[in-house]
């Protein structure tokens, strides 16, 4: 028996409220309560009331709520219920039920308090009968399906309408999204327009579309995307800067034709010296090319070869366009001294492949997918009251709907790869397949994947070191959590709902990728904290590292064609005529600058990384913890913004204020 005051907290979001009226029950260790209320939940509110309860509870478990609808359902996104106990002689005790969730219908929903799962063993089980029925209404909701062979499976949604409420867009990103679709369409239809009579026969013609969203940086890329160090700076530190790798020895593709020993002795120095780079594409090999519009497009497989300088420049010294084969034993190598257009022409035939492997390889598979096997698997394993689930949650905001949006708009048949995009057509599915099979987990975790390319402790190497600064940020913050909650590795192998959720991710997501690495249980809590610490990063900093960038580098597209139209060089003999029949046509280019404006503008909705507002947590320890990150996130923001004023480029996309915290985009 005593006094309570309960807080009903409405989320802030357009249609958070509801017309319909709750009901809510106080659940205790010894007794629940109906409450005798019918409120009516408004947005953004919170509205506090108390009651007089006769009944001894016994320690508060559950809060439980009902919508009740008399003609028309109006669902209502509940932020949380927060009670607080006056007890005879004790001081007043805040007791949490987070929710942040859509309550649709008329079902009862029940709210465990926060600190439920440290407890649960003490509850005479009704915390696990909860968390049962909850993963099998999870279950329901959340299904995998294979959208296409060899890759990883995706939420079954086959368009984001058929997603379950809570893993929509709330109202503002929706509108914003859709409203730059449409200003995106417009400007399309109205380059066109502008330049329906006009020429299309020299580089400079692209001025004539090279309006709308774009950033300073992309102006700049507009004036020195021919400059041999600009190019090179992009594979350290540009859009995508996972393909680049310090040399070993010279790649056995490399067949150097007689009378250009000087060069293979200039590459032997260069290896010798411990500066030699290579970036290669031999991925795109085979790949069928696009058809669009009845014209063939066409595809490369090149292998750049570069030179680290003393000041930090990475500077191209040859290009290979493609392997060795039958038909071409020895193909032509590019060098800089060759012809300029020639030069110029086998450099955008590299950064239309690395175009490529950008969007499909490091962007949609190893973030967007990556993360949407997260989801899933979260969304059907943990449930609300496990702590990884908590932790994890807000770095899954919006990106079931964003990768459906893909699947439906982007990569689909008839979608912009297919309109503009050199492997659209069946072929961006084949490199998706390829770059599964070598996807490893590995490769995710920036202090094993850095170390593998040879590119720690390389001073103009700006992404790899904001990237292995921030892992070690989000590792303190996964482990801050995890000792809170896994007194000992023991808790760790015998938590049954995280293992599961481990082989989930393994064996099902990532379709068995134990083979390339992956877990599939966690023996130790430093194997729980190492996994969970990839799923932040690359929830997070890893698509901002590989998707903010397309608004600078992608938007002048002679700097990263989108597609090819005329077959690689196999002379030196380049002409103007052969550079502007190869780059993309001005329908090609428009979409593919409207598209890099979509999808790499900021979003004015974003949640920055680690200042998510929902509490899943409550009480001293996790706050401190949450706290400690915030800390850390900011004296690497401090450290960042000294670094950049010191520089031509400053690199931008793993400042924490620019790091989104999932997904969204
Ligand atoms: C010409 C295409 C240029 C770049 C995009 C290529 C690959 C995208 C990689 C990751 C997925 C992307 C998510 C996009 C989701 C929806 C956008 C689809 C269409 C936008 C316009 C519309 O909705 O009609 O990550 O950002
Ligand atoms: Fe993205």
């Amino acid at each position: 028996m005593g006094r309570y005051r309960v807080r009903v907290a409405t989320g802030n979001s357009a249609f958070s409220g509801s017309n319909n009226q709750v009901q809510l029950w106080l659940v205790g260790l010894r007794a629940e309560v109906e409450l005798g209320l019918r409120l009516r939940p408004a947005r953004g509110q919170m509205e506090d009331f108390e009651v007089d309860v006769s009944e001894d509870l016994g320690p508060l478990q559950f809060v439980k709520l009902r919508k009740i609808h008399l003609l028309i359902k109006d669902a209502w996104f509940c932020n949380h219920i927060t009670v607080w106990v006056f007890e005879q002689s004790m001081e007043e005790k805040e007791i949490v039920f987070p929710c942040y969730r859509w309550v649709e219908g008329d079902g009862i929903i029940c709210l465990p308090e926060t600190t439920a799962w440290m407890i649960r063993n003490e509850s005479q089980g009704l915390f696990q009968k909860h968390q049962e029925e909850e993963l099998k209404a999870r279950r329901t909701l959340y299904g995998w399906v294979s959208w296409k062979k060899g890759i990883p499976l995706s939420v079954a949604a086959a368009s984001e309408k058929d997603l379950p409420l809570d893993a929509r867009f709330h109202e503002e990103k929706k509108v914003d999204f859709e409203r730059t679709r449409v200003v995106g369409v417009t400007e399309i239809a109205l380059k066109r327009l502008y330049t329906l009579l006009s020429s299309w026969n020299s580089l400079e013609d692209f001025d004539q579309i090279f309006w709308g969203g774009k950033s300073a940086l992309a102006k700049r890329v507009r004036l020195s995307w021919k400059d041999d160090d600009f190019f090179g700076y992009q594979f350290l530190n540009g859009v995508n800067p996972t393909l680049l790798r310090k040399s070993s020895s010279l790649p056995t593709r490399l067949v150097i034709p007689p009378g250009t020993e000087d060069l293979k002795a200039q590459l032997e120095r260069k290896l010798q010296e411990g500066c030699l780079f290579e970036v290669d594409f031999s991925l795109l090999a085979g790949i069928q090319a696009n058809v669009i519009q009845g014209e063939r497009q066409h595809l490369a497989a090149p292998l750049l070869m570069l030179k680290m300088e003393p000041d930090g420049k990475l500077l191209p010294m040859v290009i290979q366009l493609q392997l060795p084969g039958s038909d071409s034993p020895v193909p032509p190598l590019f060098l800089p001294s060759d012809p300029s257009l020639t030069w110029l022409l086998a450099k955008a035939w590299v950064k239309n492949s690395d175009f490529q492997l950008h969007e499909l390889q490091a962007h949609l598979l190893k973030t967007h997918l990556m993360a949407e096997v997260f989801a899933v698997a979260t969304m059907r394993c943990l449930p609300g009251m496990h702590p990884i689930f908590k932790l994890l949650i807000p770095h899954l905001r919006y990106t079931l709907e964003i990768n459906t949006r893909a699947r439906t708009k982007l990569i689909s048949n008839g979608g912009f790869f297919d309109q503009a995009v050199n492997t659209g057509g069946g072929g961006h599915l084949d490199v998706l397949r390829r770059a599964t099979t070598c996807l490893t987990y590995r490769s995710l975790c920036p202090p094993d994947d850095l170390a593998d390319r040879g590119l720690l402790g390389v001073p103009s190497a700006f992404y790899a070191h904001d990237a292995v600064r921030l892992w070690d940020i989000i590792s303190r913050y996964v482990q801050g959590i995890v000792q809170l909650h896994y007194l000992e590795d023991e808790v760790v192998r015998s938590d049954p709902e995280l293992q599961a959720w481990c082989r989930e991710i393994t064996e099902i997501g990532l379709c068995k990728a134990q083979e390339r690495g992956f877990p599939v249980s966690f023996q130790s809590r430093d194997e729980l904290c190492h996994f969970v610490t990839m799923c932040i990063f690359t929830c997070t900093a890893q698509h901002s590292a590989v998707n903010q960038g397309q608004l600078d580098w992608y938007t002048w597209v002679p700097n990263a064609p989108c597609t090819m139209r005329q077959p690689p060089p196999t002379t030196k003999d380049v002409t103007l005529e052969m550079v502007m029949a190869t780059m993309p046509n001005v329908h090609q280019a428009c979409i593919q600058m409207t598209i890099s404006w979509h999808l790499g503008r900021f979003q004015p909705d974003m949640v920055p990384l680690g200042h998510h507002k929902e509490q899943y947590f409550s009480g001293p320890g996790p706050q401190a913890v949450l706290n400690r990150f915030q800390e850390d996130l900011y004296t690497l923001e401090r450290e960042i913004v000294a670094r950049n004023e010191s520089l031509d480029l400053p690199y931008e996309y793993l400042k924490p204020s620019r790091i989104e915290n999932s997904i969204t985009i």
